[in-house]
């Protein structure tokens, strides 16, 4: 059984390197360079690309805004011309880039290459879009956007704070399911679009790579064709993971992808799993009606995020619903209902394996992780062996082989590589191997991406938890502090009514680094930006604690956040060679 260890925690950030041209291109510089002047001068790909605080001094100069901005300009005249003429690559390759899985990694990748010039196809063995666009993040964005209002209509004590008297909330389920199903028809042919309109080829069936260089693509036991490229991106994402014994019939015992289409809507459903997927479902069905009954094989509830938080949701998005929950068991055997019985669910020990009792429930949500999808991509023709499913790369998503060695020419991304399975992660590390191979070394540091999960409130996160940092500071010898503040005191926070949340920082006071950032409240998806651009860019608490933030603003939290941590005085910023991070 895979186990669902692939989360954020157990990635292994890579070395943070400033890419030489983003050294040089600074170096020569005079003026102040904002995050805000970053975006217009189209430096921001490499200032999101893990830029950490020993870059700092690099880039605050800058010879000219106007002199930047130019070279945004002509950034853009390439990615014309190469829509153009997406027709000729280099050095007798049928492409110079072709990327296996249109997901969203395969997507980033693809609108990258074709700016950069590069002639691109991308094969792709199902529908365009991927998971995230037809069997994730867009779709539960969809119901989750739903189950947010529905929380508030209902919510009597809310709306009377207000004001307002609401005669009652009810939906309609099938037009909840038509909502979720259009946002992801749409969202899709706008990827699918946004391709063909810059020249990107979207070849169709299962890819299979032949050797170094060379890929074959078309339907299984069709006729196939085979295309040469310079450089191959794999990025054939993940499938839901079903642990042994549990029977999935898609009906009554189901997984994510059969829960996004909203068939029904059970009187009382077990999640098994409180990562992501659980916690978010657990919001849209008690929304909805459902009764919840969590299956949690770790000790405590929602194990990946930072204990304060994780503490602090369990007492907002747990206790007061339609929750309960057994932790430290495993879900050794789920039988989906039949002729009128009910899903059965056996539970045994987590540790000692002992059985712990039998539930009966109407459904049974399937939420323990996702394994890589690996099948039918020819590994074995270029020896590569994967890890617990994994495609084994190294921080530059170079695939590494049975051998230990690299495989030229070959990358990896997104969920197939284990490393972050987030979309916007998948995207980024596309993004990170275009301009690799477009001869610019940039390296995605991991630390500096975040995360959210769209509970109502939400919570988002970026760098290490507190128990992480803590490890690291006694492991490298370094002191680590924590400041924290509350929603309660933000005046659009209460403005809203909703001043239940807390931002926690993590950094350390000698020399004001954030280590991590983790957020519970009001649109706290959103306000994690501000400090993982700033862990992205090595910006320091002692600098962006003078940032302005507009009032009443959500932002003012992380306002007040920097502003109370205590960074020794004349603590010196962490600059000096690249640092892994
Ligand atoms: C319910 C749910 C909600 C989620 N919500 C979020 C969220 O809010 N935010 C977030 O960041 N992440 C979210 N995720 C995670 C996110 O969906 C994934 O991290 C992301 O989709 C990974 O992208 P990818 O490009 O690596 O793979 P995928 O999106 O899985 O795309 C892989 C593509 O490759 C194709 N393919 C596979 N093998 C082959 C082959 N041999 N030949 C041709 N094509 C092939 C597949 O058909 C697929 O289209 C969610 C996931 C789930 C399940
Ligand atoms: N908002 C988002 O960004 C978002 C939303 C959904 C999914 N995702 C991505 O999708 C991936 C999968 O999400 P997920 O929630 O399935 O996985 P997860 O790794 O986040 O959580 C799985 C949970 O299941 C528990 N578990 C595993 N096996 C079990 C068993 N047999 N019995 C009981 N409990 C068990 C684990 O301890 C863990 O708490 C995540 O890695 C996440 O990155 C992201």
């Amino acid at each position: 059984m895979q186990s669902s260890s692939m989360s954020l925690s157990l990635s292994s950030p890579p070395s943070t390197i400033i890419p030489a041209a983003v050294r040089s291109d600074c170096s020569s510089t005079s003026i102040s360079l904002t995050p805000r002047s970053l975006r217009f001068c189209g430096l921001k790909r490499e200032a999101i690309f893990g830029l950490n605080s020993s870059h700092c001094s690099a880039l605050r100069s800058v010879s000219s805004v106007k002199q930047s901005c130019s070279r945004s300009n002509s950034f853009k005249v390439s990615a014309l011309a190469a829509a153009e003429n997406n027709g000729a690559a280099k050095r007798g390759f049928d492409y110079d880039l072709v990327i296996i899985g249109a997901g969203v990694g395969g997507h980033g990748a693809a609108l990258h290459a074709v700016e950069k010039g590069l002639k691109t196809a991308i094969i792709e063995g199902d529908v365009v879009g991927g998971t995230c666009v037809n069997r994730g993040c867009v779709p539960s964005k969809a119901l989750l956007a739903v189950s947010g209002r529905m929380r508030e209509l209902q919510n009597e004590h809310h709306m009377k704070a207000f004001g307002l008297q609401v005669a009652g909330a009810g939906y309609d389920r099938q037009g909840v399911a038509d909502h979720a199903n259009n946002l992801a028809s749409k969202i899709r042919s706008n990827l699918t679009n946004s391709m063909k309109a810059l020249g990107v080829d979207i070849l169709t069936g299962v890819g299979t790579v032949l050797g170094p260089q060379k890929v074959k693509y078309g339907k299984v036991g069709a006729e196939e064709s085979v295309i040469t490229a310079k450089d191959i991106i794999i990025a054939t994402g993940s499938i839901p993971l079903v642990p042994k014994g549990i029977e999935v019939d898609g009906k009554t015992v189901i997984t994510s992808d059969h829960a996004l289409k909203l068939e029904f809507v059970p009187e009382w459903i077990a999640i098994v799993g409180s990562g992501y997927i659980g916690l978010e479902f657990s919001d849209v069905y008690t929304a909805l009606g459902s009764e919840v009954t969590f299956i949690e094989a770790l000790d405590q509830l929602m194990p990946g995020f930072d204990p304060e938080i994780g503490k602090l949701a369990q007492r907002v998005l747990i206790n007061p619903r339609k929750i309960d929950y057994h932790t430290g068991v495993f879900a050794s055997k789920i039988t989906p209902a039949k002729d009128g019985k009910p899903v059965i669910i056996e539970l045994i020990d987590a540790k000692t394996k002992e059985p712990k009792g039998t539930l009966e429930v109407d459904a049974a949500l399937i939420a323990t992780g996702r394994a890589p999808f690996t099948e039918g991509l020819g590994l074995e023709n270029i020896n590569v062996q994967t890890q617990r499913g994994f495609i084994p790369v190294d921080e530059r998503m170079r695939v590494i082989d049975a051998n230990g060695k690299l495989v030229p020419h070959l990358y990896c991304i997104g969920d197939a590589n284990g490393k972050m399975m987030l979309a916007h992660a998948a995207s980024a590390q596309g993004i990170s191997v275009v301009e690799q191979v477009s001869g610019k070394d940039l390296v995605l540091n991991h630390s500096s991406v975040p995360a959210a999960c769209f509970t109502h409130p939400e919570i988002s996160m970026v760098g290490l938890t507190e128990p992480q940092a803590r490890e690291k500071g006694e492991k490298e010898g370094f002191e680590v502090s924590v400041a924290k503040t509350s929603f309660k005191a933000n005046t659009k926070a209460l403005a809203e009514n909703e001043g239940e949340g807390l931002a926690k920082l993590i950094y350390r006071p000698d020399n004001g680094e954030i280590l991590g950032v983790h957020i519970f409240g009001l649109h706290a998806a959103d306000l994690i930006h501000e400090a993982s651009n700033a862990i992205a860019m090595g910006t320091c608490i002692q600098d962006i604690k003078f940032a302005v933030h507009a009032h009443p603003t959500l932002s003012e939290v992380l306002d007040e956040l920097f502003k109370a941590a205590k960074v020794k005085v004349n603590a010196s910023s962490p600059v000096g060679e690249p640092v892994a991070v």
